[in-house]
């Protein structure tokens, strides 16, 4: 059991809200991409990257975003409908505006880095008007990144996105997903994220991305019960910092505090840990899981997605993580 309450009456489990992008992956790795001739072609967009961990898990997922009416946008919507996702909050936009593209380095397993491209970015474009109530409300919960807080009008979306989801029963959750490319100042940033931080359920973020939001209000803090214990004044339930290598770790709102540890993985790139952790750690909790059985299965996920070359393509099923949490405990003489 978990200290959240999902509505079971809701026909979709969760709508992430923000940003479809394109994943160019680098073939040649283990080099500089001055030295990359080609790139394998994946959706990207932390948010939609775990809306298709989610689906893949199996969750029913739906998502709520612009996507520009070229070959892009429409390879987006193919591949998400064809995870059983949800489109039918996913505007064509006809501003001219370009989708995102994260052009992948992958220079060794643990120095890896993201070109990005994202002048005039569609996801950006999301307006309130494309934010539809009554879509929401179908949700036991929705997902929010917070890198679509980053410029007007996908901000104020954002924004009627999580009072809809307060005035109807819908858990939030707030993956912080700070990407300072896509930012004018850090001050910006913490404001912004502050004030969504406070309307949240769950907040997911690494150290670095609350060191970021605390820099106005709490510099210098590397606490993780510190800057969890703030946001349970607000509406938060269960804070989560991740640590890379080192796992997670989560507080609650009833004062537990839980570790997360990471598995083994044959580590092919880093990134993309992160959305896989938070789509199968929402899974646990939506399945009812206690709040260290869920960071477990999040753990679990990243070591596999981040042991393959995509991050979207890679997410694992159910079946997939629980037998590879049962495969190492048992090389660790562990019970099962
Ligand atoms: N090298 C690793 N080996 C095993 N597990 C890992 C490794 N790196 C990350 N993880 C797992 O993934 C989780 C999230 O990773 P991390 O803390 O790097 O988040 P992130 O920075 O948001 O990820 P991303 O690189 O996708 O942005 C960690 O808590 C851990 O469980
Ligand atoms: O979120 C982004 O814009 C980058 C993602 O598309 C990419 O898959 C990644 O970095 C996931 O962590």
């Amino acid at each position: 059991m978990n200290n959240l309450k999902f509505n079971q009456e809701k026909p979709i489990d969760l709508i992430a809200i923000g940003r479809l992008a394109i994943d160019l992956n680098a073939n040649e790795i283990n080099r500089p991409m001055e030295e990359t001739i080609t790139f394998t072609k994946y959706v990207g967009g932390s948010p939609a990257n775990i809306a298709i961990g989610t689906a893949v898990l199996g969750h029913k997922a739906g998502f709520i975003g612009r996507v520009a009416d070229d070959q892009f946008g429409r390879f987006i919507v193919s591949y998400l409908e064809e995870k059983d996702i949800d489109t039918s909050s996913i505007v064509i936009d006809q501003s001219g505006a370009k989708t995102g593209l994260a052009f992948t380095e992958i220079k060794s397993p643990t120095d890896c880095s993201i070109l990005m491209y994202r002048e005039n970015a569609v996801d950006l474009k999301l307006e309130p008007k494309d934010i539809k109530e009554e879509y929401i409300k179908q949700a036991k919960a929705i997902l929010i990144s917070g890198t679509a807080l980053a410029q007007s009008p996908s901000r104020e979306a954002v924004f009627l996105a999580l009072d809809f989801a307060r005035k109807h029963d819908v858990v939030v959750f707030f993956d912080i997903d700070y990407r300072p490319y896509t930012w004018k100042s850090t001050d910006e940033t913490s404001v912004y994220y502050n004030l969504a931080a406070e309307k949240c359920d769950v907040i997911i973020g690494t150290r670095e991305e609350f060191d970021m939001m605390e820099s106005l209000t709490n510099p210098g803090n590397d606490n993780d019960f510190v800057t969890a214990k703030k946001w349970f004044d607000y509406n938060a339930k269960i804070v989560v910092i991740k640590h890379g290598k080192e796992g997670s770790i989560s507080y609650t709102k009833e004062g537990e505090s839980f570790k997360g540890r990471s598995f083994p993985a044959k580590v092919v790139k880093t990134f993309g840990a992160g959305d896989s952790y938070a789509s199968a750690f929402i899974y646990g909790l939506m399945e009812g899981w206690n709040v260290d059985q869920s960071m477990e299965f999040g753990g679990a996920s990243a070591s596999i997605v981040i042991s393959r070359h995509s991050c979207s393509d890679a997410m694992p099923t159910a079946e997939e993580v629980k037998t590879y949490i049962e495969k190492c405990k048992k090389e660790e003489g562990q019970s099962v």
